[in-house]
């Protein structure tokens, strides 16, 4: 078998297939939505044909993507470079203009591998994740995302809040910071749910590879009538990818990132009036010609350190890297 362009490849947590979905132009009431962190760009792709596709058969795969060269818009930061930049954001928070806000950056990486071996791979070493390859509008994407934004089952709103990060190997408790930070999250999920007189589940750590994080769960009943982009839009984006408040740290990190986030802390997913699945774009990449373009980012606090948040995203970029 052959994969060659304008489809998505997906596998979500716990499921031991991949669906393949071929696009087309016509228009349908399900579609995979890519939404950008700007909110500037929602690309609604249609279905054409689907199958599903087993370990086994997806390492078999061939692909034909069609790659095009890095592109020279799409840039990595130097380690001082991030560092530089990372302090101008803590002064912003020390200033107290800010609460919370999280900084990014992107890392290159050498890629010759097998794309159907490194989906099986990622799909082995992360069963909870929503693991992709998405080639679509001339663009290619991967990922293997921790994140779900919204899932609606028959009008019941099932969301996280995920933040906060140290490595498996680190035993020591979560500290009050790391905490502050994920009730920062939790905070604003409940204040962007409370019309629906939302439930709270417990606070939890999750582990993802070399990672872990602190994962709160909210559920709510939606009214019938509901519009699932809609709601995926009120929360998005949070502060897990985004900051407190939200349309300060949105226009803070906007001007003063230095790069376009794209894809990257957007959300993609399955739209269906029944069934809508929809993750914060994380642990992804745009994928080049032989190249990864990694993008990793953290949330920062007044008492963050640029220094241990370059470390954080190593960590992070290695969720794809390795
Ligand atoms: C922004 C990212 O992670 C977010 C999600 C979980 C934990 C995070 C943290 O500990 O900073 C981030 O808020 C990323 O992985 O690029």
């Amino acid at each position: 078998m052959k994969i060659t362009q304008h489809f998505v490849l997906f596998r979500a947590p716990n499921e031991s297939h991949f669906k393949l979905w071929n696009l087309g132009e016509k228009e349908e009431e399900t579609y995979f939505v890519f939404h950008s962190f700007d909110n500037k760009i929602t690309h609604r792709l249609y279905k054409k044909d689907e199958a599903s596709l087993s370990y086994d058969e997806l390492s078999k795969v061939e692909f034909d993507l069609n790659l095009k060269p890095i592109d020279q818009s799409v840039k990595e930061q130097s380690h001082d470079e991030y560092i530089e930049r990372c302090n101008y954001f803590i002064e912003a928070l020390k200033n107290d203009e800010l609460d919370k806000v999280i900084f990014s950056r992107i890392k290159y990486a050498d890629f010759n591998e097998d794309f159907g071996e490194k989906l099986v791979h990622l799909a082995h070493k992360y069963p909870k994740a929503m693991v992709y390859l998405a080639n679509f509008k001339g663009e290619t994407w991967l990922g293997a995302s921790p994140e779900k934004l919204v899932q609606i089952d028959n009008n019941e709103l099932t969301t996280v809040a995920l933040a906060s990060t140290k490595a498996v190997s680190d035993n020591r408790d979560w500290t009050e910071k790391e905490y502050k930070e994920h009730q920062l999250v939790v905070d604003y999920v409940y204040s962007y749910l409370k019309d629906f007189n939302p439930s709270k589940g417990e606070t939890k750590t999750i582990s993802l590879g070399e990672i872990q994080h602190l994962k709160t769960k909210f559920s709510a009943q939606l009214k019938e009538e509901h519009d699932p982009e809609r709601i995926c839009n009120l929360l998005h984006p949070t502060p897990a990818v985004c900051g407190m408040p939200k349309e300060k740290a949105h226009q803070f990190i906007l001007e003063n990132e230095g790069y376009d986030r794209s894809f990257y802390t957007g959300y993609f997913g399955v739209i269906s009036k029944d069934c809508t699945e929809v993750y914060v774009n994380l642990r992804c990449a745009q994928v080049f010609a032989n190249k990864l373009a990694a993008y990793v980012g953290g949330g920062l606090l007044a008492e963050s350190d640029a220094e241990k948040e370059w470390q954080e995203t190593e960590w992070k970029s290695k969720a794809l890297l390795s």
